[in-house]
């Protein structure tokens, strides 16, 4: 084989004139004759020759053009009139004027100049735009931005997404499992005193505005001038990322979202977060219902009218838009979407919810409800039933959909052992694909999972990693305490894919109780429930620093008070109504600590609280022996197979019962001072469940 010059070990021929060129001291290159045929010039002639005359010619080789998306259905077919005479090249016009429109000044009343590919490829794209006719060109020239062009990255493709972050994003790196490792900058975590909402002839009696409410009033005017900055600095830069994507797996109620950001990490966050259109829904997608402008890294103005900080989070209802400045926590997206729906889903008679669900092989759904950090994610991902979702429902006459495509999972602390779907969805890698195929064979079916289009990457925000093997410690609170992995719910082994399911059978309320009085499980009445929901307590500890020794109280209205935008009672009658009809049990769990408050007690192994929640779902928890507590009134179980009997009562499990029975009544004060508040709501049509949630709160 050393024929054309080769090095080859079995070579007895190399062996000897190695020997002989050793024993001179360094090896000499050896070069056969063969080689010096032709003119005595020297050919590099291993293989055949590559097929491009210059460089830049051999990089035009390396992509070829993706395959060609789903040929123009036939419209009498597909019963799509309006598609049927539509060419791929003018399809492609009506995306790009669109997303113009979307992003248009609205003092120049044009869009930009728009095309799409990657601006590091100029000449490629703009060449590819010049031959295809693919840009537009505004009509009226009246700034510098019109006459360049914007980019337009349009869905990539998470691999695509990876090399944008990792090649322009400061802060973007490979772990070891290939997830996308980045920072968000300042911002580590929402910032809902700067969220801001258009309070206009509509919105001002549909909406809950004032004294506990999420939403702080803006005019329609200061919301345009915060438009006009977001799209101006997102127009000014060489390229924008665009995501047309789903929210809700309810096919009736599904909602378009556009999201146009400046970082590929933050178009990876939302790739992942909402639901992926396939290549036939993205070609029919039309006009958005919903936009968000994610201009994060310029800030808000502050000479601008209502802005106290320079961070804006700015919601206009009836434009249908959102526009975000100065923070760059993606989680603002998500969640701010998540207000959106909490305002759309209620006119359609459906409840949203700030909740997990699961749903087990017989078919029983279970609602996990809880403030940030309760367990929502943690415990509706169980290695024993299937995930619907980890944070964001709506349940309609049909039942439970998951509002998402994909979890966000706090990563503090994170262990392989305790939550390994987590774990091993924090990665580059393939999931289970959500297109199913159906195969008949004789008698039998069998459903094959598309090997196409299921490439994913997870994205870790704010977390530390070892700079050589790139191993993430999940310990280190270094950047903050609020690490997180956004990953597509399709990396979880188990996850009910599409995320539907039927009407739930158990409403599971998870408040993480610093103060340790709270048992860990106890089964609730329907008022109790319902004084719980709208509650919404939890207590957590700023940090893990020493030195916190009060814990703090929250109480956010429906587990989820920043995200809703009608009256919480609005939320809460609907949730009595729908548990009512389909006969669903209130749980109170307390996955926070016991034996003492937070510094004196522990919390709660999340071993057991699993134990709890098994028993809950397999209905052995309905029928247990029950006994009822001072203050609260609640019923707890005295025995749960896997959970010591002495932890179920907490007053056990301190070692101060004075002590106790000063936190508990403590808390049950906080508890009736936030209620206060809602005493004069009438709940539902039926006044008499409105008594019964006043009294179904701690007595004392
Ligand atoms: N007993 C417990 N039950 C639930 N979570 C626990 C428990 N003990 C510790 N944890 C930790 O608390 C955190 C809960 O966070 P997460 O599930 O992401 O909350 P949410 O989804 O409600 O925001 C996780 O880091 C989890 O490991
Ligand atoms: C992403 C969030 O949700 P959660 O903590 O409920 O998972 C958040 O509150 O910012
Ligand atoms: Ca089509
Ligand atoms: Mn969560």
């Amino acid at each position: 084989m050393a024929e054309n010059g080769e090095f080859s070990f079995s070579s007895g021929g190399m062996k000897k004139a190695a020997a002989a060129a050793f024993s001179n001291g360094l090896p000499k290159i050896q070069t056969h004759g063969r080689e010096k045929s032709e003119n005595g010039i020297c050919h590099d002639d291993s293989g055949p020759p590559v097929k491009a005359k210059t460089i830049d010619e051999l990089h035009s080789l390396q992509k070829k053009r993706s395959a060609p998306t789903t040929p123009i259905k036939d419209g009498a077919q597909q019963g799509n009139a309006a598609f049927a005479t539509i060419s791929e090249e003018e399809r492609q016009k009506l995306q790009l004027q669109s997303i113009s429109d979307s992003l248009a000044s609205l003092t120049r009343e044009t869009g930009p100049k728009v095309v799409r590919g990657d601006p590091a490829r100029k000449a490629e794209a703009t060449k590819v735009a010049a031959e295809h006719h693919h840009y537009l060109t505004p009509t009226i020239s009246v700034s510098d931005s019109a006459l360049k062009f914007t980019h337009v990255l349009y869905n990539l493709s998470p691999a695509e997404l990876y090399e944008q972050a990792i090649k322009h994003e400061h802060g973007s790196f490979i772990t070891s499992t290939g997830a996308l490792a980045t920072l968000s900058g300042a911002k580590t975590g929402r910032s809902p005193r700067d969220k801001r909402v258009v309070k206009d002839e509509t919105t001002a009696d549909e909406l809950w505005w004032g004294k506990g409410s999420p939403n702080i009033e803006m005019d329609e005017h200061t919301f345009l001038v915060n438009r006009e900055r977001a799209v101006d600095y997102l127009n000014s830069l060489d390229k924008v990322f665009v995501n047309d994507q789903f929210l809700n797996w309810d096919p009736e109620h599904q909602i378009k979202v556009r999201i146009v950001s400046a970082r590929a990490y933050h178009s990876l966050f939302m790739h992942n977060m909402c639901i992926r259109p396939t290549p036939e829904e993205l070609e029919d997608f039309g006009t958005p219902d919903f936009t968000i402008y994610n201009a994060g890294q310029f800030p808000c103005n502050r000479y601008t009218h209502y802005m106290t900080t320079s961070t804006s989070i700015d919601l206009n209802l009836d434009r249908k838009e959102m526009v975000i400045l100065g923070t760059q926590y993606a989680g603002e997206m998500k969640k701010g979407l998540f207000g959106v729906m909490h305002y759309l889903m209620p006119k359609r008679n459906i409840l949203s919810l700030h909740s997990g669900s699961n749903m087990g092989k017989d078919g029983d759904v279970a609602l996990f409800f809880g403030l940030s950090g309760t367990g929502k994610t943690t415990l509706s991902t169980d290695h024993n039933r299937l995930l619907i979702g980890d944070d964001e429902h709506c349940w309609s006459e049909n039942g439970i959909s998951n509002i998402e495509g994909g979890c966000y999972a706090k990563c503090i602390g994170l262990s392989k052992e305790k939550e390994p779907d987590i774990w091993n969805a924090i990665k580059f890698g393939t999931g289970k694909c959500p297109i199913k195929l159906n195969m008949h064979f004789e008698l039998e079916s069998f459903i094959f999972f598309c090997p196409n289009v299921c490439k994913f990457l997870a994205v870790l925000e704010n977390i530390v990693f070892d700079e050589h093997t790139r191993e993430v410690d999940y310990s280190d609170n270094s950047v903050t305490e609020n690490t997180r992995a956004s990953y597509p719910i399709e990396y979880i082994p188990n996850a009910k894919i599409p995320c539907v399911g039927p009407h739930p059978k158990n409403v599971i309320l998870l408040a993480c109780d610093a103060f340790g009085v709270l048992p860990p499980v106890s089964k609730l009445t329907l008022p109790q429930t319902m004084y719980h929901f709208i509650s919404g307590y939890t207590a957590l500890v700023a940090g893990t620093e020493e030195g916190v020794k009060e814990p703090q109280a929250t109480f956010s209205a429906c587990f989820g008070a920043a995200f809703i935008m009608l009256h919480p009672t609005k939320y809460a009658a609907m949730l009595a109504e729908k548990m009512q009809k389909h006969g669903a049990t209130g749980w109170l769990v307390n996955t926070g600590w016991f034996g003492g408050r937070y510094g004196v007690g522990k919390r709660i192994k999340l071993g057991y609280t699993r134990k709890i929640i098994d028993a809950i779902h397999s209905g052995s928890l309905l029928n247990a022996n029950y006994k009822k507590t001072e203050v609260f009134g609640l019923e707890i179980p005295t025995e749960i197979e896997g959970v010591p009997s002495e932890i179920l009562d907490p007053i056990n499990t301190w070692a101060e019962k004075e002590d106790y029975e000063v936190t508990l009544l403590k808390l049950a004060g906080l508890f009736r001072k936030n209620f206060e508040v809602f005493a004069n709501y009438k709940i539902g049509q039926d006044g008499k469940l409105t008594e019964e949630i006043l009294a179904a709160g701690p007595n004392f």
